[in-house]
């Protein structure tokens, strides 16, 4: 069966779970909040693992890959750190009919895993920078609805560990990593986001401050967070001894980030792109960015026409386009047009006897279905111009569907009537965490409660005498608010 049974407008959450089905990116599994990532997905995440890994290499980032497995005293280690998360961790208790002495958890997050470490590694100025990446899964144990892609109790993940002699140079790491989050986002994914700092209260408890970049579903009208940058301070230093001897032979605390990104990333792509035919992908993460079918017709030379199909994907191969031919015979060229739609991809290309007599290629966009004839002597100039124009196109088209999704208040009623119309919220406010709470208290629901998403590091300018929406106290900074996932 083809075609999607939900409407994205009508039912998103079924058209989600649809879409990520029909395109071949995940298979659901027997344990909830698992699924089974598909090539059309785990291809997506190579492509994007393929840009950050050479980045962070640029960067001097090191590879690492550390224990799946973590002591109970050790994840312990420091209250404040885990307090909140402890009922998502899980545990290995037994192996085989018997019992562990001691159970052992299952890596939700690494610090605690890789920090012991660095305490032994790092005893000289002369080791530091240390910097420590990873690829590999973590998980947590989640009870809220699991999503694919979006939440789910086992995630593929980089997670990158820095430690630096001065908090000037972690500073400065944590934007240039924030920096590649969002080219992943706006350069790969064509998700617009937001850069921003966390409120005390939404920050990595364990850190000094958080950075993230926050992207918006308009659908459901909710912010998600992207990917975030913290830096931990000398927190991290204090409970695991991580000190130095700094040129002057004095002991001093190292400072530390602790920065990642997720398989969520490919989700907030399906949301924010696919429509009622089914996925949309963005060329620069896609798979496959041109199929070519050969449309056969009654006595027309079909050995030609696959002929021509074949030197059009490899003279799309040789320029660098990821370029394939569907040739399959049990197919109608009907039946595939929508198969690939539902995949995404970006351009298809029909060659049939016309085409062939005339030396041009059809070629139909995924986006705005545009359709165009072009000389195959064209055909790589025109494929890598349609490509870039699409990657454009997705970005701009989020970008104001985004931005439409933006209201700015200034009253608490105001703030309750956006938050009603789905709005990301852009408000005046204190920067008072007992406030935060309140408002979390006040918009509690079955939706959830609003909160803060982040405070842009592009503020808009706050005139004197702006007060606080929900405080009525002067207005501190403007910052974003809304539901989130
Ligand atoms: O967000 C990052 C970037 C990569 C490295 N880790 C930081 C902070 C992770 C925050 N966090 C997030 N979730 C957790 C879940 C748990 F079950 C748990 F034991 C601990 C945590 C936890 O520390
Ligand atoms: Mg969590």
């Amino acid at each position: 069966k083809l075609g999607m049974a939900f409407k994205k407008d009508e039912n998103f959450g079924e058209w989600y779970s649809e879409v990520v089905v029909n395109s071949e990116m995940i298979e659901y599994y027997d344990i909830s909040g698992c699924y089974i990532l598909r090539p059309w997905a785990m291809e997506i995440w190579e492509l994007l693992k393929e840009f950050f890994d050479a980045e962070i290499k640029k960067l001097k980032l090191k590879p690492y890959y550390f224990p799946l497995f973590v002591t109970e005293n050790v994840l312990q280690k420091e209250k404040d750190h885990i307090e909140g998360f402890a009922p998502e961790v899980a545990w290995v208790t037994k192996s085989g009919k018997s019992d562990l002495e001691a159970p052992i958890a299952i890596r939700p997050t690494s610090e605690t895993v890789m920090y012991p470490y660095f305490s032994k590694w790092i005893r000289s100025h002369r080791d530091l920078p240390l910097k420590c990446n990873q690829w590999c899964n973590v998980v947590r144990w989640e009870f809220s609805n699991p999503t694919p892609f979006i939440r789910s109790r086992e995630f593929l993940w980089q997670e990158g560990h820095t430690v630096f002699a001065t908090k000037e140079e972690a500073d400065e790491e944590v934007l240039q990593i924030l920096e590649l989050y969002r080219r992943i986002y706006e350069e790969f994914l064509a998700v617009p986001v937001y850069k921003g700092r966390k409120s005390e209260m939404e920050k990595f408890a364990g850190g000094l401050y958080t950075t993230s970049v926050e992207a918006f579903i308009p659908n459901t009208g909710r912010g998600i967070q992207g990917a975030t940058s913290h830096c931990l301070g000398q927190n991290f230093a204090k409970m695991f001894d991580i000190t130095f001897e700094n040129e002057k032979g004095e002991r001093s605390m190292v400072w530390q980030n602790s920065w990642a990104y997720t398989t969520r990333s490919i989700g907030v792509m399906v949301m924010t792109h696919g429509d009622d035919k089914g996925l949309v992908l963005p060329p620069r993460v896609a798979p496959i960015q041109v199929i070519v079918i050969p449309v056969p017709f009654k006595d027309a030379d079909t050995t030609a026409i696959k002929g021509a199909c074949e030197s059009t994907v490899y003279t799309l191969n040789q320029a660098g386009i990821r370029a394939d031919l569907d040739a399959r015979e049990n197919y109608s060229p009907g039946w595939k047009y929508s198969q690939w739609e539902m995949k995404g991809v970006p351009l298809r290309i029909e060659i049939g006897p016309k085409d062939l007599a005339n030396k041009q290629v059809r070629i139909v966009r995924r986006d705005n279905g545009a359709k165009v004839d072009i000389p195959s002597t064209d055909v790589v100039e025109q494929v890598g111009a349609l490509l870039e124009g699409i990657q454009a196109n997705l970005l701009e088209t989020a970008k104001q569907k985004r931005d439409a999704c933006i209201k700015t208040i200034s009253t608490w009623d105001e703030f309750i009537g956006a938050l009603n119309d789905k709005k990301l919220i852009l408000a005046p406010w204190c920067d008072e965490e007992e406030v935060e709470k309140d408002v979390k208290a006040r918009t509690k629901g079955e939706l959830g409660a609003a909160k803060t998403l982040c405070t842009p590091f592009d503020q808009p300018d706050l005139p004197a005498g702006t007060v606080c929406f929900a405080s009525g106290k002067p207005a501190q900074k403007w910052s974003f608010w809304g539901r989130s996932y």
